[in-house]
């Protein structure tokens, strides 16, 4: 009996027990985070697949450990450091994509927003969004085919390089001559930054969602595709139907009316209120967006 309470004395005692100190607990926050949305991203891609093939491979490496499979385990250890290296090739874009998503973190891009030149009033005049919902529907009727991306708090100066400076205000009718047939700068996309087209022909980046509708091509597969690594708003015209729809975080919401389309835009005109939250770094958070 002496010797079970000495031992509960020894081992179970308040200072065998090991510190937990704040910082721990905030390890054990981070780690969390961490894990769970690594759980969530794996799931989301086809980074599943790779899970299911790493479990498979774990399994047979486990049967050969027990079994002292000598040669199997040499292959295993050879071929480790080039499987690394293939899985990192082979599932680029979905690592590259996951950079982007944590760059677009509402934690962290408040930290880096350099741009302040948007501080200063509405970022859209009323005459502006008239204008660009004027033009859309004109397109529309005329089944003119037409891709524009309004800038909200992320940059598009990327894709606004590989097109033409254009620099001028919004108007319906520089935005209907702009996507007019057989003219020079009807291809690809505009960019609007606040009351002024900034540039036309934009090449923007493809979607790969494969749950897309196999009908849309390549306009509304760049319009998804803008949405998906930015928080702009992008306004598709089918040249086809002369349907106009609109892709915001990589949804697509389709044949939408103009007054649904205003009020998209409007959206945009909302900035986040800065003053009420905690600004770090010249920075502002985002406003929240628009999931299906
Ligand atoms: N990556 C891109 N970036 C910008 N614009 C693009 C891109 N790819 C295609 N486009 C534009 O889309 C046009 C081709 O549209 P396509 O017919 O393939 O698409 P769609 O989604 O079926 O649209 P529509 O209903 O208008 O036919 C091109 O002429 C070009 O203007």
């Amino acid at each position: 009996m002496e010797t079970i309470i000495r031992f509960f004395k020894d081992y179970i005692s308040w200072n065998s027990l090991p510190k937990i100190r704040l910082t721990d607990f905030i390890e054990i926050l981070i780690l969390t985070f961490v894990i769970y949305n690594v759980i969530v991203w794996v799931k989301q891609t086809r980074a599943w697949i790779l899970v299911k093939g790493l479990i498979v491979l774990l399994i047979l490496w486990l049967f050969a450990s027990i079994l002292n499979l000598s040669v199997i385990l040499w292959i295993f250890y050879k071929c480790l450091n080039v499987g690394i290296i293939a899985v990192i090739i082979v599932f680029q874009p979905e690592f590259r994509k996951a950079l982007e998503q944590l760059g677009q973190n509402h934690l962290v891009t408040p930290l880096f927003n350099f741009n302040d030149s948007k501080d200063k009033g509405d970022r859209f005049s009323e005459k502006t969004v008239a204008d660009i919902v004027k033009a859309t529907f004109e397109l529309a009727k005329a089944k003119t085919g037409a891709l524009i991306v309004i800038e909200k708090e992320l940059s598009l100066m990327e894709f606004e390089k590989t097109g033409i400076a254009i620099d001028s205000l919004v108007s319906s009718q520089l935005l209907i001559n702009i996507f007019e047939h057989n003219t020079p700068l009807h291809d690809g996309a505009v960019i609007i930054k606040g009351n002024r087209v900034a540039a036309a022909t934009c090449y923007l980046p493809l979607s790969d969602n494969m749950h897309l509708s196999k009908e849309l091509g390549t306009r509304h597969r760049a319009g998804i595709g803008v949405s998906e690594i930015t928080d702009c708003l992008t306004v598709i015209v089918s040249e086809e139907t002369g349907k106009v729809s609109l892709a915001m975080g990589g949804s697509l919401i389709r044949n939408v009316d103009g007054d649904y389309l205003k009020n998209k835009i409007l959206s945009l005109q909302s900035k986040a209120p800065d003053n009420k939250k905690i600004k770090l770094w010249k920075g502002r958070s985002k406003n929240e967006r628009e999931t299906d």
